[in-house]
C-alpha cells in the first residue's frame, strides 16, 4: 500500500507527513528546494490541537518515476500544474492505481480523469489551512476533516488516514463539496490583496462586506445552476454573507470560531503572490464568472476581483485597505 504525494508543498507535505508519521508507507515528489529542506530538517508537523510531530526519515523525490510504485496518489499542485502532473503520473503509474486531487477549484479532477484512464481518479477536499513556516515546518492553522468521493477504491486506505488524525469522509456527490469550498475560497483574493493574515483581515468589516458580496453574487448563479453547496462549515453557505456583513463586534461574539485561526495563517493565494507565482485565481473566481457566462449572465465582483489579481501578478502588490476594495467592487 504505497502512497505518492505528488507535488508536495504546504498541503502536500502535511498529509502526506501525517500518514506518514502514522506509519504509513509514502514517498513525496516534489522541488528541489523542498527536499534539501526536508533532507536537513526532517518534515515538523503542528497543528491547532496541540499535535507535534517529527518524521524524521522522509523519502522526498524529485522525479516523477518516484511515483512508480504507488497504488495511491494524492495530488497536491496547484491547480495550474494538474494538468503536467497528470502527463507526467501518466508516464509511470499502473494501471489501476488511484489517484486523489487534494486541490481548491472545480475541475483539476476532470484534467486529471482525462489524462489518467486507466487509473480510478476521485476528487477530495482540504478545507484547513496549512502554514509553511519553513525548515520542513508545516502547520494546520484551521480546523476541518478531509473530504472525499466515496469509492471502493479507497477502502484499503481508510484506516491509514484514521491512524494520521485525517479521517476522510465519504461523499456520493463531491460537487456541491466542491462548491461550499470555492465560496469560502473567494476570500482568498480579499486576503492577499489585504496583504494581512487571514484573522486580522477576517477582523475588518470593510474586508468581510467585499468577501460576502462575492459569495452573494455566486449564491445567486448557484441557485440559478441548480446547484446546492454542501454544509461544510458551522454555518450553512447561504447564512454566510448575511453572518460575515455584521459590524466587528457582533461578528467577534457570533463567529468566534471563524476567527479563531493561527495568528500568522495566510491563504495559499497570498503566498503565490508573495512567491512570485500565477495565482489560481482563474480557477476560483474565474469558475464563477464561467458558470455565469454559461447562464447568460455576469459576475462583475468576481470580475473584479480577479482583475484586481492580476494587477497583483503584474508587479503591483500594494495592500488595498478594506473600505477602497468594498467600494471597488461593489461600483463593479
Ligand atoms: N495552502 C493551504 O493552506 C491550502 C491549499 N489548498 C489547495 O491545495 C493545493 C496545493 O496547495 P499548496 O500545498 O498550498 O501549494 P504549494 O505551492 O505549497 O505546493 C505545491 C508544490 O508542488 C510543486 N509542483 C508543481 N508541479 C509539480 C510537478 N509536476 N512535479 C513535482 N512538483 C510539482 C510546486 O513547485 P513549484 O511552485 O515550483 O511549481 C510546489 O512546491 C492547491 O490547489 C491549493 O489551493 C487547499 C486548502 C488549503
Ligand atoms: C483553507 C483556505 C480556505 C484558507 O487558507 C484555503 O483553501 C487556501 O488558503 O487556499
Amino acid at each position: 500500500m504505497a502512497i505518492a504525494v505528488y507535488g508536495a508543498g504546504g498541503i502536500g507535505c502535511y498529509v502526506g507527513g501525517r500518514l506518514a508519521a502514522g506509519g504509513a508507507d509514502v514517498v513525496f515528489v516534489g522541488r528541489q528546494r523542498l527536499a534539501d529542506e526536508v533532507a536537513e530538517h526532517g518534515l515538523h508537523l503542528t497543528d491547532y490541537l496541540g499535535a507535534d510531530l517529527v518524521v524524521p526519515a522522509v523519502r522526498y523525490e524529485t522525479t516523477p518515476a518516484a511515483a512508480a510504485e504507488a497504488d495511491l496518489v494524492l495530488v497536491t499542485v496547484k491547480s495550474a500544474g494538474t494538468a503536467d502532473a497528470a502527463d507526467e503520473l501518466a508516464s509511470v503509474l499502473e494501471p489501476g492505481a488511484t489517484v486523489v486531487s487534494f486541490q481548491n477549484g472545480i475541475r483539476n479532477g476532470e484534467v486529471l480523469h482525462e489524462r489518467l484512464p486507466e487509473q480510478t481518479v476521485l476528487t477530495g477536499m482540504v478545507p484547513f489551512n496549512v502554514l509553511n513556516r519553513g525548515s520542513g515546518s508545516f502547520h494546520q492553522g484551521t480546523q476541518g476533516k478531509l473530504d472525499v468521493q466515496k469509492h471502493a477504491a479507497l477502502e484499503p486506505y481508510v484506516d491509514a488516514f484514521a491512524r494520521a488524525g485525517l479521517p476522510l469522509t465519504q461523499h456520493d456527490e463531491i460537487l456541491p463539496v466542491q462548491w461550499a469550498k470555492l465560496l469560502l475560497n473567494l476570500n482568498n483574493p480579499v486576503n492577499a490583496l489585504s496583504d494581512l493574515p487571514l484573522r486580522d483581515e477576517l477582523a475588518q468589516r470593510a474586508y468581510r462586506r467585499s468577501f460576502a458580496a462575492a459569495q452573494t453574487e455566486t449564491l445567486a448563479l448557484l441557485k440559478a445552476a441548480g446547484i446546492t453547496p454542501a454544509k461544510v462549515t458551522a454555518v450553512p453557505a447561504h447564512r454566510l454573507p448575511a453572518l460575515l456583513s455584521l459590524p466587528d463586534f457582533l461578528f467577534k461574539r457570533l463567529a468566534s470560531k471563524m476567527l479563531a485561526i493561527d495568528p500568522h495563517a495566510r491563504t495559499s493565494m497570498w503566498e503565490d503572490l508573495q512567491a512570485g507565482r500565477r495565482t489560481e485565481i482563474d480557477y476560483l473566481n474565474g469558475e464563477v464568472v464561467r458558470l455565469a457566462e454559461s447562464l447568460g449572465r455576469q459576475a462583475p465582483i468576481n470580475s473584479k476581483l480577479i482583475d484586481l489579481i492580476r494587477q497583483a501578478e503584474a508587479g503591483d502588490t500594494t495592500a488595498i485597505p478594506g473600505p477602497t476594495l468594498l467600494k471597488l467592487l461593489t461600483s463593479a
